[in-house]
């Protein structure tokens, strides 16, 4: 295939809260862009998908958790690697609250305050996302 340099790729990143109004973060391996930042796990939009159906398969793939998409939150673009990608973030809850996630794709997670997300080490793009979280009432 002929390269295509100028392509966006689109990518989600998933904001789920559970029922204490804590939110999930993972954090990136270390061979990974990004390497060892703390995210909203997710991923690139696959073709013949919705923005939330991959929401959905990307939360599965990574974490084996089922989840509901419940709000668009906004998007973000960054380059990187002569790469334009554009992220977008929505929120979303477990369809069971129970259920325990397993890190198939990162080193650690943790349910935290979003107060508290300032702390973690994200890339610079999620700051936005941080900011406008913050200010709503989840
Ligand atoms: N998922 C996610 N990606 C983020 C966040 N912030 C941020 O800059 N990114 C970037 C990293 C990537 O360039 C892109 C999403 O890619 P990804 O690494 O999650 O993609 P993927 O799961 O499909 O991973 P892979 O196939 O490349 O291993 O967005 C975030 O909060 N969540
Ligand atoms: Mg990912």
């Amino acid at each position: 295939m002929i390269n295509q340099p100028n392509k966006t790729i689109k990518a989600v990143g998933v904001i789920i809260i559970n029922k204490d109004k804590k939110v999930l973060i993972a954090k990136r391996k270390p061979d990974k862009p990004m390497p060892n930042k703390w995210e909203f796990p997710g991923g690139k939009l696959e073709a013949n998908e919705t923005l939330k159906e991959c929401g959905i398969r990307e939360i599965k793939e990574e974490l084996d958790l089922d989840i509901l998409i419940d709000k668009y939150i906004g998007f973000e673009d960054l380059e990187y690697a002569n790469k334009k990608f554009r992220l977008h973030i929505y929120t979303a809850h477990k369809v069971d609250e129970e259920q325990k996630l397993h890190l198939n794709e990162h080193t650690d997670s943790a349910w935290v305050n979003i107060n508290e997300l300032v702390n973690y080490d994200f890339p610079a793009i999620d700051l936005p996302f941080v900011k406008k979280i913050e200010s709503m009432a989840l």
